[in-house]
């Protein structure tokens, strides 16, 4: 098992992160993967932090992450012979350079400039490809996060963190489902944690407004999430059916919502299915101002439904609630519309 050696989470604390590197390993040269967008915000800060720390930067922009252009920018950052490769941004980022540094057998530091997703302390790389999956790659060696930046970010972003964060609720429901129904491996200490981290949201969230909104508390869940998913060995605690839906959509429609957004939204119709309290979920969502509804996302009925149907499919050996019904699109549009997501 492979955890994250230092998490530091502090709050305008981006000037320092030249003396965390060199505090986790001394590197004199590292590659930053990032985006433009993430580059144009925090760019400067990040260089001069770097240049204080006597560290050489070099950037990588990435607009996508597919296989094509993954491998392009491995390329690049393999010829920079970096010491570190920095994961800085969303998701996509930090996938990109995690899959770098697994392959290229370098450490990973994971910076990420946003709270949309659990993957910032995970092992996990999210592949698009015909089937959606996770690869197994390196959890990050050290997780440097500036609360400041993840403030100012598009609020949706947090949002779809949180939506990320239901999804454990669900997905922690399902791997007991595999443990009663085919006696799969099942590790009581990561389901907890993964459940921890959902439940600490469901309680936060009742205080939450528009105006307040506990970003420290969905951060240190976000990566609790990670952690979990790192003592498993899998993403099993972090994903089951609702993240199966949201991979369907993207199968069949790519584009549509950000991942956490389409993770939340299912899990209220999977823990439905599975005969837990999905209005609890609901309420949570709408307190921290995540979608609720196909329409917030653009997502289309028919695209719901074919992708409710086709889920379980695209990771048929990974048991889930999708298994013991037999869903036509008909049961889909019906379970949208009693849950209020139609
Ligand atoms: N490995 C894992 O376990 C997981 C991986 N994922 C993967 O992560 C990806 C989704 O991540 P997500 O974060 O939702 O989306 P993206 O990484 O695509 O980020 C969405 C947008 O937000 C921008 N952004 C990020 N931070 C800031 C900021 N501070 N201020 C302004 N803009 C900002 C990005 O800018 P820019 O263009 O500059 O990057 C980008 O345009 C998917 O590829 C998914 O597969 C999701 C969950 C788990
Ligand atoms: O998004 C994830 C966990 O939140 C990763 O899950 P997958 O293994 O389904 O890609
Ligand atoms: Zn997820």
């Amino acid at each position: 098992m492979e955890l994250p050696r230092q998490i530091v989470v502090g709050e305008k604390n981006i000037g320092q992160v030249g003396e965390f590197l060199r505090s986790l390993s001394n590197p004199k040269k590292v590659s930053i993967i990032s985006g433009k967008n993430v580059k144009k915000i925090i760019g400067k800060e990040i260089d001069e932090s770097l240049k204080n720390s006597k560290i050489m930067a070099v950037w990588h922009l990435a607009k996508s992450n597919q296989v094509k252009e993954t491998a392009t920018i491995q390329k690049k950052v393999k010829s920079t012979k970096s010491d570190i490769i920095i994961g800085l941004g969303g998701g996509r980022s930090v996938d990109i350079a995690k899959l770098c540094a697994f392959n290229l057998k370098k450490p990973f530091v994971s910076i990420p400039t946003s709270a949309s997703h659990d993957g910032i302390a995970s092992p996990f790389v999210s592949v698009r490809g015909d089937k959606p999956h996770s690869l197994v790659a390196t959890a990050p060696l050290g997780v440097f996060v500036d609360l400041d930046i993840i403030k100012k970010a598009p609020r949706k972003l947090l949002a779809s963190g949180c939506g990320d964060l239901m999804a454990k609720v669900t997905a922690v429901h399902d791997w007991e489902l595999g443990r009663d129904k085919v006696g799969e491996y099942y590790g009581r200490y990561s389901a907890n944690l993964a459940s921890m981290s959902a439940e600490i949201l469901i309680e936060s969230a009742e205080n939450f407004s528009k105006k307040n909104i506990d970003v420290r508390v969905i951060v240190e869940a976000l990566i609790s999430a990670g952690v979990a998913s790192c003592i498993a060995g899998s993403s099993r605690p972090c994903s089951g059916a609702e993240h199966l839906f949201s991979h369907a959509i993207d199968h069949l429609e790519f584009g549509i919502g950000l991942h956490g957004e389409k993770c939340g939204i299912g899990s209220i119709m999977i823990a439905k299915l599975q005969g837990q309290n999905w209005k609890e979920i609901v309420k949570t969502l709408k307190k921290s101002g995540a979608p609720t509804t196909a329409k917030e996302i653009g997502l289309k009925p028919k695209t719901l439904a074919k992708a409710m149907v086709i889920a379980q499919s695209l990771r048929p050996e990974r048991y889930t609630i999708l298994k013991e019904v037999k869903m036509t699109e008909k049961d889909a549009l019906k379970l949208a519309k009693t849950t209020g997501v139609l």
